[in-house]
């Protein structure tokens, strides 16, 4: 019983509806360990404790420790619900039955089964220690479970409340919502109707601006109609006015018409005139260069030029408009002196004092001849120095010009007129150089050229051309001297490279004219060869020698060929230098050459100047078959 009174008590649970103790925690512990037994048990036990036991051997009942102490366990909770009785397994052993008089044996029975007992009870102590511990626990959560339930209880009477404030809140905003949808739909049918007025409104003053529109347009139409109006009535007066001045113009245009048809008769008689004139002209012209004769030679003479006027000169008397006279005495011996006296009578003589002009007012006959139609050659002969350049090209400024820029400024001129009669005018040019034998383009400023060839223009071997050799049209007389520089710069890079080749070459200006008249059906081409000859004078160095060989022979070949044609040779050794070659054309029977030769006075230069006048002399007396014009007739 002492051991008994150790077991806890329960604390004082206040009775609640909701922590009410279940009928199992009220029950004391010695009836909950009994649940645990099933009802055979209970009854074998208290027979145990006061009769001796008569069933045989004995037997002892074991009660599962695990059932006792599922049994223990099941209050822990007091949600849990009672523990299940389940059936015990009994282990029945079957005990000796024991005497009643053997009271020996049934204490050692009784104190067995104390035995057992006391060790069920301290099983059971021990389960009640843990289930007082359990329930401890389980009481401390159910209070803090009952606390939350009280604060979520009064949580959830705030709410409550809230609820219902928010709910009349919620029925009266309802209402507000209801009235104020109302109010919306009232709105909005105004807005409608409002958009319906702004809509119309707009219609009738996009109506309106039109008609302001309109009325404005119609207002400046109506001022513009009223200017009209007042510009047609003048306009009116002025037509009337008119009118009758143009059936003035009438009549003056029929009479000017009659007038026109008459000078236009007249006109054509007039232009046929013209053209018979011109040609009467022309022929005339070619009837007195024939008279005067197809070759043609001048003489001019150089002016010393400001370095130059201490230099020693010998006698040039200038007898007349074509003869001279050279003098030098010469010291023959200490004792006597030698006079060496020449004459010479030229087609003219250009003094000191003949400008450039005064030269070309001479030669623009032969212009004129190749713009005629004929082949015409004019050169420049006389030793390095003695102004053959200055002849031919000229220095600078127009009054300079030489005869090569003239010529062309003559054609342009011409060119013009004959355009007038009807003649249609091409002008080609190229410029090449002879030097050594060796034919160079000087429009083609490469250093390493294509060789140039003389060859036939046709079986009849009356023309020649120089294969590779650049032709440019020439419109006007610019272009003219722009190509004329531009061969000049060529010559000149070719001299400084190769010393003192320009004197040393023969430099040629071929400008080539074709001419169309297409209502007479009449076409010709002409040439006009220009050349600078080379310095005729003989050569000191071994180089000069070589170039002097040339020379010599090209200007022999020269001769030759002219001697040939005065003689009337069936054979003409053209062929024998390019120079003669390239102006065969212009030597021939159908040609007009003019020889300028150049010379100056200086007393150094006396045995060139006469070799020179002398080979002019042998030109001079050369005197060419009668030239030929190249026009013929062709079908359009
Ligand atoms: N009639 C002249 N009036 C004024 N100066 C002249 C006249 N003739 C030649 N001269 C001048 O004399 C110099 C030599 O003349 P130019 O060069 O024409 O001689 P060239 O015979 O052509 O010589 P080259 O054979 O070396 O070319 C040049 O300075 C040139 O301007």
């Amino acid at each position: 019983m002492n051991k008994m009174s150790r077991i806890p008590k329960m604390p004082p649970v206040t009775a609640t509806k909701e922590n009410k103790p279940s009928l199992l925690n009220r029950r004391p512990i010695s009836r909950t360990l009994a649940n645990g037994l099933s009802d055979a048990d209970k009854k074998d036990l208290l027979m145990n404790h006061t009769k001796p036991v008569h069933r045989g051997p004995t037997t002892s009942t074991t009660v599962p420790a695990q059932r006792l102490k599922r049994s223990a366990t099941a209050p822990s909770s007091v949600n849990v619900p009672p523990p299940k009785v389940n059936k015990i397994e009994k282990k029945v052993t079957v005990a000796p039955k024991i005497a009643p008089y053997d009271y020996k044996a049934r204490f050692n029975d009784l104190l067995g089964k104390h035995k057992n007992m006391k060790s069920e009870f301290d099983d059971l102590k021990e389960k009640h220690i843990e289930v007082s511990d359990s329930y401890e626990k389980t009481k401390d959560s159910v209070q803090s479970t009952i606390n939350e339930r009280d604060r979520l209880k009064e949580n959830l009477l705030k709410s409550l409340s809230e609820l219902r404030e928010k709910s009349t809140e919620y029925d009266k905003m309802k209402v507000d919502l209801d009235i104020q949808k109302l109010e919306n739909e009232n709105l909005q049918r105004k807005t409608v109707l409002l958009d319906e007025i702004t809509t119309s409104l707009k219609q009738k003053t996009a109506e309106l601006d039109k008609i302001q529109a309109d009325f404005t347009e119609l207002t400046r139409q109506h001022k513009s109609l009223k200017e009209e109006t007042e510009a047609l009535r003048v306009l009116t007066d002025h037509l009337k006015k008119i009118s009758i001045e143009y059936d003035k113009l009438q009549l003056d245009y029929k009479e000017a018409k009659e007038t026109i048809a008459k000078y236009k008769s007249e006109s054509d008689i007039l232009q046929n005139i013209l053209a018979a004139m011109h040609k009467e002209q022309r022929d005339l012209r070619n009837t007195i260069q024939d008279l005067k004769g197809n070759i043609r030679v001048y003489c001019r003479i150089r002016p010393p030029l400001e370095s130059e006027q201490n230099k020693p000169k010998f006698n040039l008397n200038v007898l007349d408009a074509c003869s001279m006279e050279v003098e030098k005495v010469e010291l023959l011996n200490s004792a006597r002196k030698g006079k060496s006296q020449h004459a010479f009578t030229f087609d003219g003589i250009f003094t000191p004092h003949a400008s450039q002009e005064d030269v070309f007012a001479e030669v623009s006959t032969m212009v004129q001849s190749a713009l005629d139609g004929y082949n015409v050659c004019i050169f420049a002969y006389g030793q390095t120095g003695s102004g053959k350049t200055y002849t031919m090209e000229g220095g600078c400024g127009t009054e300079q010009y030489g005869i090569i820029p003239r010529a062309f400024n003559m054609i342009f001129t011409c060119m013009e007129d004959l355009k007038r009669m009807g003649w249609e005018l091409t002008i080609k040019a190229s410029f090449l150089e002879i030097y050594n034998e060796v034919i160079y383009d000087l429009l083609n400023s490469c250093k390493d050229q294509e060789s140039h060839e003389i060859k036939m223009v046709n079986s009849k071997g009356t023309d020649v051309y120089v294969s590779n050799l650049k032709e440019e049209e020439v419109k006007n007389s610019h272009d003219f001297i722009r190509l004329m520089i531009f061969a000049q710069r060529n010559r000149q890079t070719a001299a400084t490279l190769n010393n003192e080749r320009s004197s040393r070459s023969h430099s040629v200006a071929q400008i080539k004219i074709s001419a169309i008249h297409e209502k007479r059906k009449e076409k010709y081409t002409s040439n006009l060869n220009l050349v600078d000859l080379a310095g005729s004078e003989s050569g000191k160095t071994t180089q000069r020698m070589d170039e002097t060989k040339h020379i010599n022979r090209s200007l022999s070949e020269l001769s030759k060929v002219i001697l040939s044609l005065q003689t009337n040779q069936s054979h003409i050794p053209y062929r024998n230098s390019k120079l003669t070659h390239l102006l065969m054309p212009s030597l021939g029977g159908n040609s007009k050459t003019l020889m300028l030769v150049n010379v100056n006075q200086f007393d150094e230069c006396f045995s060139e100047t006469l070799n020179s006048l002398r080979f002019a002399t042998q030109v001079n007396n050369c005197r060419v078959v009668k030239a030929k014009k190249n026009i013929t007739m062709f079908d359009s």
